[in-house]
């Protein structure tokens, strides 16, 4: 897959689609978790309360004591100050309990909606774009964000809380020092944010090349591209690739380290100075009587205060606007519009009686693709068996793709009994539909649970599932497993410990996981379409031959498509149709095709010669 720097995902979002994006942190937050939402603000409210309050304890325990009545009423203070020291120990711990709590909450029902929407689309393009997909990832670590949106947003609540309790206090007390600190914290405010807008922009700036750095990671860890890799010995030429986009990355970080040591060193000894003339002005106002010594401390303590308020609200800031460019990923894919037009009242398809009719049916995958199927006419009649034939790229797994709705036709339209594909619910259409395509699916999981993937009511009616899997010629094969039907097929999920043992699950050839793949589909095979996308590529001759005996008996009188190379296998088709770039070229009866002296007689004969001495020429390749 390539990483494209072009796109959706890389058009930065605005301030209107982040406060979005903030909006819905906060719901899904307020959803998930609202009881420890309610509890972690007032935590939050109070840890910025207590150390305003300390500092006017203090104060007021140093004025006492250096009062002419030395100690008295002290005592009352001096305890408050001891209750807040205990709250002080004991809010982050509690707080930290509370994060953890609503981050669970929430990353749950974020990936539950997340996933809820992916499977909302009923088509396969969004599946085949690239920036779709860039952005799924992108959005799978946006769903554990809304918690720690929301907890910057408490954070900016606490930092502000804390920056006006201080500001007020040093306000009582010397009106000239509050503006003089407020100064300070305006241009370090303002420096800071800057820095933490220059620190996302470098964050989205190298997000493509962090992706790519991903991808040749993916591929350096893949087991399906570990074979290559190490044929070919490119291991070094894809670390190479991977080490200069983070080298990259990396540059980009360090041009934005180097500017904040440089603001932040500055900013450091502006406080610095800021602190040391308060308190310089302190003593001497001490000194001449304008202060009490408890005021001094208090001037201290408030200084202190409204700088740990800008830096708290500044990590704040940077934390909310970092999760909400993830976030907004989240956004974008959850609320995405249908893949597919989705009938508002979708027509009842009814059981196939007619058959089904491609008219003028154009179609490509994009707008800047070429066209794959160029105004084709087809006739799928009710009963039959219809094989499919082509060279590589000619068209028929559109055409199957186009059968089960997974794209709708970019002009023209097919239908089905006369119904328009587009006007019934995607779903009701597959549920009467058994496939296999090309790259079927090897699941990491139990035989018993492959095979039932095609119909999840057999996965406790064993006799289904024998059956299917009889038929699909394995039934032997799984029965003999070292646990039966309910052997891993995998080895994934094993430790160390394992290593070895085949009753912790074992592995399959190709042609094996295929039958499975076709037993999961034969448990539909009373539906009212059967389409085998090349069934028997990884079958051995004699599992072949058995394989469209079966079909022939079972499917007899039933609606099929098979999708075939080995044109030997469709000879018994009820009519073959020939696929020659996106049309169909010709359609008929093997001998009729033969007759003809066509494509498929031109095909056939060549595939014939394949399995012949030179000179003899026998017409019936693919029969084992
Ligand atoms: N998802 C896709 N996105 C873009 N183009 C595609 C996609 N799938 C197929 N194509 C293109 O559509 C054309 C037809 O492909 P299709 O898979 O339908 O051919 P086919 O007749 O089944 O070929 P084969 O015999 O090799 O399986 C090819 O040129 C292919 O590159």
């Amino acid at each position: 897959m390539t990483v494209d720097d072009s796109g959706p995902v890389s058009a930065r979002p605005g301030r209107r689609e982040l406060l979005v994006a903030a909006a819905m942190a906060a719901r899904l937050t307020w959803r998930a978790a609202p009881l420890a939402t309610i509890a972690y603000g007032l935590v939050a409210l109070t840890t910025a309360g207590v150390p305003v309050a300390t500092a006017w304890l203090l104060k007021l325990v140093i004025d006492r004591l250096t009062a002419d009545d030395a100690g008295a009423g002290v005592a009352g203070p001096a305890v408050l100050m001891a209750l807040a020291g205990v709250a002080m120990a004991m809010l982050p711990q509690l707080g930290n309990y509370l994060r953890a709590e609503i981050d669970r909450a929430v990353a749950l029902a974020a990936e539950d909606r997340l996933y809820g929407a992916v499977e909302r689309f009923v088509g396969l393009a969004n599946f085949e774009d690239p920036v779709f997909l860039d952005r799924l990832r992108l959005a799978q670590q946006g769903a554990a964000t809304p918690a720690q949106v929301v907890e910057a947003g408490f954070g900016l609540l606490r930092g502000a809380a804390t920056l006006v309790g201080f500001i007020g206090s040093l306000s009582l007390l010397n009106p000239m020092i509050t503006v003089l600190v407020l100064l300070t914290a305006v241009p370090v405010l303002a420096a800071e944010l800057a820095l933490a807008r220059r620190r996302a922009g470098v964050l989205w700036q190298i997000g493509p090349a962090e992706r790519r750095e991903m991808f040749y990671r993916g591929l350096l860890d893949s087991v399906h591209a570990a074979k290559e890799i190490r044929l070919f010995g490119v291991g070094g030429f894809l670390r190479g690739r991977m080490l200069a986009e983070r080298r990259t990355a990396n540059r980009a970080r360090r041009r934005v380290d180097r500017r904040v040591l440089v603001v932040q060193g500055g900013l450091a000894v502006l406080g610095a100075a800021v602190s040391g003339a308060a308190l310089i002005w302190a003593i001497h106002a001490a000194r001449s009587g304008q202060l009490s010594i408890g005021d001094v401390s208090m001037v201290i303590a408030a200084v202190a205060g409204v700088q740990s308020g800008v830096n708290a609200l500044i990590n704040s800031v940077a934390q909310a606007h970092e999760q909400l460019l993830l976030f907004n990923h989240y956004v974008a894919v959850v609320d995405a519009a249908p893949d597919l037009p989705v009938p508002a009242r979708p027509v009842e398809l009814p059981v196939l009686s007619e058959g089904i009719e491609f008219r003028d049916v154009w179609f490509r995958y994009g707008d800047e693709h070429p066209w794959v199927l160029r105004g084709l006419d087809l006739r799928i009649p009710a009963g039959v068996a219809t094989g499919m034939v082509g060279l590589n790229g000619a068209g028929k797994s559109t055409i199957v793709k186009l059968l089960c709705r997974f794209y709708d036709p970019t002009r023209g339209s097919i239908t089905w009994d006369g119904v328009d594909l587009r006007t019934v619910d995607a779903a009701q259409l597959r549920q009467r539909i058994g496939a296999v395509f090309q790259d079927f699916m090897e699941y990491d999981l139990t035989a018993r649970e492959n095979i039932a993937l095609g119909d999840l009511s057999v996965l406790d009616d064993p006799e289904r599932l024998h059956t299917a899997a009889r038929r699909a010629g394995v039934h032997d094969l799984l029965s003999s497993l070292p646990r039966g039907y309910d052997t891993l097929l995998t080895r994934l999920f094993f430790g160390e410990s394992d290593q070895g043992n085949p009753e912790t699950g074992i592995r399959l050839s190709g042609g094996q996981w295929q039958r499975l793949a076709l037993a999961r589909a034969f448990l539909r095979d009373r539906g009212d379409l059967m389409i085998l996308d090349e069934p028997s590529a990884g079958l051995d001759a004699e599992a072949e031959h058995e394989l469209h005996t079966r079909l022939r008996q079972h499917r007899a009188g039933r609606t099929s498509v098979l999708v075939s190379h080995r044109l030997g296998s469709l000879r018994d088709a009820d009519q073959i149709v020939v696929v020659v770039d996106g049309v169909v070229a010709e359609q008929g009866t093997h001998a009729v095709l033969l007759a003809a002296e066509g494509e498929y007689a031109r095909l056939f004969r060549l595939q014939a010669s394949g399995y012949q001495p030179e000179g003899e020429l026998v017409l019936e390749p693919g029969r084992g």
